[in-house]
């Protein structure tokens, strides 16, 4: 069924309704996850949900397969997202094609991000340059079978700071034959109601759905609202400052921003609302909850569940006794198991694992202000000297990093800079804690009253070479582990199996332990196409013949990338004393 129509049948019905979105996952296991929640949220019933169409088309297969489950499998109304980026006419055409013949009759129509490493937009040969050309292309080839959505940004699409001409561009789309518009996430009601009634004042009639984020953590709100310039209302920011250090706290009041959000617009007529699940289930159950727009959770009956799913968890060894036999996973029966953390890498299970948006891998910031970064260099020391300005705080941000080094971060620094120095290029670190309250300013996460534990933990980028001294060195220190991969996938390390180790854990009152984050293969493995990417987007600043071009490919195509982390939790620098022993040895050090 279209959208449209259900749309228009819960307007006849003077209902309330609501649309979840998800993205397709990093990891195989993410996706059977997804899947089982999915089917955890349809009792929440949603009038339809969406899919991502990961940058490029990186994940179209994934977002086809994802889009022909929900529809087919579990019954959900489903809109399929496309884009318009590295899409000639016939990649369209396939995906189109595809889409039909999986009974999908919704397309939520993009233009999408500049392609990779690209500050501005182009179009590839043959495909299209506007969402507008999308839709009109679909409109004339597929008639009226498609419903197709359109994408509204209240506060104005950020590369046009013409905001009429924006305003009239987004008409054209709508004049083209879109049937509804979802928006862009906002957290300012008063613009978003503006920019309906300019919306409607000329003239376009079609439904209109509010995107709903509702605030996940605090350093991820902070993050994604500064590169996407979203507007933030004094008072939410006045809110957070006094519970930002406790993430249940933050959760539960995006949850209450949400509501009242919500509540807001409805007081002004607006009946459909769009959510940003982020492929997680509890703050949109709790605010649709919060809204009376769903029974508690006590009071709704569950489906009964597929028995297909969950087989990969069958070895799993933590669940209460009663589940031992049971092949359905205690964890994923729970809706919150992977609510913690946001930003820090997580879980790989979790189908939230990944980049936030599930829009694909980018450098972070346009490619005019990562060359006005990170110039061109042309020697390993120079790119050395860059991850050391970036450790010391003299640059803000590097591919891998788009912020600041965190203040959990001060007691490493000086270690940080000196192996950077010698040319291992860190991406990713954490010092061990041995017990800091939960509130801490600096180490603190979770809920108040608790306790929480770290092991250090030390990513970064090695040259084979080098990576055979480490190996050799670790040997002689059972308490360390490593995974180190190459571009290529071939995978060095020293676990047995590929259980989780918990680098981060948390002890609540009331609860059980809460370990959020770990190291596993399977994450890594995962993470790390992202990883190698990042290279091949910071050489694409380059013209391909140009030293800074070849340097960045030849370090991508050869390197390692390695964790490492010290599983003795009360120690704090193991792993940097043995990466200054090899460069002493090797004497490479290669920055000055
Ligand atoms: C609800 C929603 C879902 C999204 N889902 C995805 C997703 O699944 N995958 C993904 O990669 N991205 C997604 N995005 C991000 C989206 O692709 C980007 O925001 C992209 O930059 C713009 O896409 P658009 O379809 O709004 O583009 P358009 O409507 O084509 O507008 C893009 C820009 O071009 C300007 N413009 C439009 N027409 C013309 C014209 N004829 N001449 C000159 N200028 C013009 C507009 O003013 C605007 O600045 C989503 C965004 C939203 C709001
Ligand atoms: N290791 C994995 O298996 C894995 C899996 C998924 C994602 N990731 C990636 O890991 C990155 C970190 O995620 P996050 O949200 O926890 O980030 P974050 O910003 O919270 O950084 C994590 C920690 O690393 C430190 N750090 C940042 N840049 C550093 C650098 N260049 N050298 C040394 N330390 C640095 C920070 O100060 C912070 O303490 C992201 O890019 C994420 O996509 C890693």
């Amino acid at each position: 069924m279209k959208v449209s129509d259900k749309i228009r049948k819960a307007e006849s019905e003077r209902r309330c309704f609501w649309s979840f979105e998800y993205f397709p996952p990093k990891t195989d296991v993410g996706v059977v996850n997804l899947f089982d929640r999915m089917e955890r949220m349809y009792m929440l019933g949603p009038e339809f949900i969406d899919v991502t169409w990961g940058a490029g088309g990186t994940t179209s297969d994934l977002t086809l397969e994802i889009c022909t489950t929900a529809q087919s499998v579990y019954g959900l109304e489903t809109c399929m997202h496309l884009t318009c980026t590295n899409m000639p006419r016939e990649k369209i055409d396939i995906a189109l094609e595809q889409a039909k013949k999986a009974g999908i009759q919704n397309i939520l129509a993009l233009r999408g991000d500049p392609p990779r490493g690209q500050e501005n937009w182009t179009k590839v040969d043959t495909g299209f340059a506007y969402a507008v050309d999308l839709v009109r292309y679909i409109r004339e080839k597929y008639g009226d079978y498609f419903c197709i959505g359109v994408a509204g940004y209240p506060e104005g699409h950020i590369e046009n700071p013409d905001k009429e001409a924006d305003l009239l561009h987004f008409k054209a789309k709508v004049d083209a034959g879109a049937d509804y518009v979802v928006t862009q996430l906002f957290y300012d009601v008063d613009v978003y109601l503006d920019w309906v009634k300019r919306v409607r004042a000329m003239g376009i009639t079609i439904p209109i759905l509010p995107g709903i984020l509702p605030i996940q953590n605090y350093s991820g709100f902070k993050r994604m609202t500064a590169l996407s310039k979203t507007i933030v209302p004094q008072f939410i920011l006045d809110d957070l400052e006094p519970i930002k250090d406790d993430d249940q706290a933050v959760k539960d009041y995006g949850v209450r921003l949400a509501i009242q959000m919500c509540t807001q617009m409805k007081e002004a007529g607006q009946m459909g609302f769009h959510f940003y699940c982020l492929n997680l289930e509890r703050s949109t159950r709790l605010t649709l909850e919060g809204l009376g727009f769903v029974a508690p959770r006590e009071q709704v009956r569950p489906l009964p569940w597929n028995p297909s799913l969950g087989k990969n968890r069958e070895k799993e060894t933590v669940r209460p006794i009663f589940w031992r036999n049971r092949t359905k996973s205690y964890i994923m029966r729970t809706e919150a198991w992977d609510e913690f953390p946001n930003g820090r890498w997580g879980d790989s299970r979790s189908p939230a694992f990944g980049d936030i948006d599930g829009y694909g891998v980018r450098l972070k910031y346009p490619a005019q202000e990562c060359l006005q970064m990170w110039d061109h260099p042309e020697t390993l020391a120079q790119i050395a000297a860059l991850f050391v300005k970036y450790c010391s705080g003299e640059l803000p941000s590097l591919p891998w990093s788009d912020s600041p080094l965190q203040g959990e971060s001060d007691v490493l620094s000086k270690r940080l800079i000196t192996v950077n120095a010698n040319g291992f290029l860190t991406i990713n670190s954490q010092p061990s804690v041995d017990g800091a309250l939960s509130s801490d300013p600096v180490y603190g996460w979770g809920p108040k009253n608790g306790f929480v534990y770290q092991k250090a933990y030390l990513e970064f980028f090695i040259s084979p070479a080098q990576l055979d001294l480490l190996v050799d060195r670790i040997r002689q220190h059972p308490f360390l582990t490593y995974y180190a991969v190459n571009k290529d996938g071939d995978l060095r390390t020293n676990t047995k199996g590929d259980s989780p180790n918990a680098v981060t854990w948390g002890v609540f009152p009331g609860q059980e332990i809460v370990q959020p984050t770990v190291v596993e293969g399977s994450s890594f493995l995962a993470w790390k196409d992202e990883a190698f990417e990042l290279w091949n987007q910071w050489s694409l600043l380059h013209g391909s013949d140009s030293p800074t071009h070849k340097l960045l490919q030849g370090i991508r195509d050869s390197w390692f990338l390695i964790n490492v982390v010290d599983n003795n939790y009360k120690s704090r620098f193991a792993i940097y004393d043995i990466l200054d022993e090899i460069a002493a040895q090797t004497a490479t050090s290669v920055a000055h």
